[in-house]
């Protein structure tokens, strides 16, 4: 029986967390951690959820863009859509005239990412799928010079092997994290020894700091969370876009005896060419760079690919065009060797990149070397099936589908600027 789409509904929910300063970055002083909440519903009664994240103000201009793809998607059945998906995703993402606010980026993407999420979620809910089924989920249109459909489907059925066990191990011992819950840049010198403290109780090894707003200030805070954690655990450096290409180089060489393994964000998003500079200025000292999570489609992954601007993919689950997108960047980072170490926090990102990253070990990469995911310790009690961390590691997800179903009377709450929680601010 096919499952018509006949309804969507978009909701802005947003969370007060610039109250205590969490999420905040060199560049973000004050984010309100906020989703665009997506739920489709078909005509046998089954929902699917999706959301992108942002961080508050312009949370209403991604719902309008979800309104105006909505039109797209409504009174398609799910079985028409999966039986074309690259189709489909091309109908989202090249229509004539919507086309020309993105094409691929910005807020029309967001918006994309929110409403292929919750197919995504209507389709896992429903039934597996194989290699064939997901190459063809695949827009390959401007990256067959660096990955073909063939070497897709290349890379998936060598995965195979081994796959069971990978399987059994994610199953027993989950897939190793990071935190950057102790260090957001507002957070003071107290409260970072608090939460590092506890985290190291917990079984944490790898932790992320906020840089970029004051060297000072970035040399006593790497020095204070280098000491706590030690010379064996494992410190990277995010600065969220906060520099000049020289300037990044110059900052980053004075953190270099804290010893990061990476610096993350280190300048425009979209200076692929500052990028492979940095690369090249800081490999002497073993630091890498990592980029991704404004990283807005597969073309750009692929240019930092080619041009050896990264050495740390960071894959987003709302930024890229969905699942969809995200395919084809675990792909292009497998041929091009490039370990993933995918972008989560916010607002369930770490809930739905759990998914993304599993299958990158499972059934793409085969391999842990250099690689975790990134987990941030707020707001998953507002979701249905919230991510399992044990001993630093995320447990895989049982509930089918895509994780992203948020609880109703959070999302009631939260709503802006209704729900009770902004009505009391205001
Ligand atoms: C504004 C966000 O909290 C951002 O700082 C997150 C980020 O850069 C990260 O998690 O990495
Ligand atoms: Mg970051």
């Amino acid at each position: 029986m096919t499952k018509k789409i006949i309804k969507l509904t978009v909701r802005d929910v947003r969370f007060p967390t610039s109250l205590e300063q969490h999420g905040s970055d060199a560049m973000h002083t004050d984010p309100d951690y906020s989703v665009a909440y997506v739920v489709i519903e078909t005509d046998q009664g089954m929902q699917g959820y999706g959301l992108t994240f942002t961080v508050g103000r312009g949370t209403e201009i991604v719902v309008c863009a979800v309104e105006a793809l909505s039109a797209l998607v409504v009174g398609k059945s799910l079985e028409e859509i999966v039986s074309d998906f690259r189709g489909f995703y091309r109908l989202l993402t090249s229509d004539g005239q919507m086309r020309w606010i993105g094409p691929e980026k910005g807020v029309i993407q967001l918006a994309t990412a929110a409403v292929l999420n919750a197919v995504w979620d209507l389709w896992a809910r429903s039934e597996g799928k194989d290699p064939r089924k997901l190459i063809s989920c695949i827009d390959f249109r401007y990256i067959t010079d660096a990955l073909t459909e063939e070497e897709a489907l290349d890379i998936l059925v060598k995965a195979q092997t081994g796959k069971q066990q990978r399987v059994d191990q994610m199953l027993k011992e989950g897939y190793p994290a990071y935190t950057t819950s102790c260090a957001w840049l507002g957070y003071s010198d107290q409260l970072l020894k608090q939460l590092c403290t506890d985290a190291l109780n917990d079984g944490w090894t790898k932790f992320k700091v906020k840089v970029g707003a004051d060297l000072k200030d970035d040399i006593r805070r790497c020095s204070l969370i280098r000491q706590m954690i030690g010379p064996h655990n494992t410190l990277m450096i995010d600065a969220n876009q906060r520099w000049d290409v020289g300037e990044a180089i110059t900052w980053v060489t004075r953190l270099a005896e804290y010893k990061p393994l990476w610096i993350e964000e280190p300048t425009s998003p979209d200076d692929i060419l500052g990028h492979a500079a940095i690369s090249k200025a800081l490999a002497p000292l073993g630091i890498g760079v990592a980029t991704g999570e404004q990283c807005h489609n597969r073309v750009m992954f692929k240019q930092f690919l080619q041009a050896s601007a990264l050495q740390f993919v960071q894959i987003d689950s709302c930024r890229l065009g969905s699942v969809n997108e995200n395919l084809a960047v675990l792909l292009m980072a497998h041929k091009f060797k490039v370990p993933v170490c995918p972008h989560a926090g916010g607002v369930g990102l770490c809930e739905l990149v759990q998914h993304l990253i599993l299958f990158d070990y499972i059934s793409v990469s085969a391999s842990l070397d250099n690689r975790m995911c990134e987990f941030v310790d707020h707001l998953h009690q507002h979701f249905r099936s919230p991510v399992v961390i044990q001993n630093a590691h995320y447990m895989p997800p049982k509930d089918p589908g895509y994780s992203c179903e948020m609880l109703e009377s959070s999302v009631q709450t939260h709503q802006y600027p209704q729900g009770q929680v902004w009505k009391k601010l205001q």
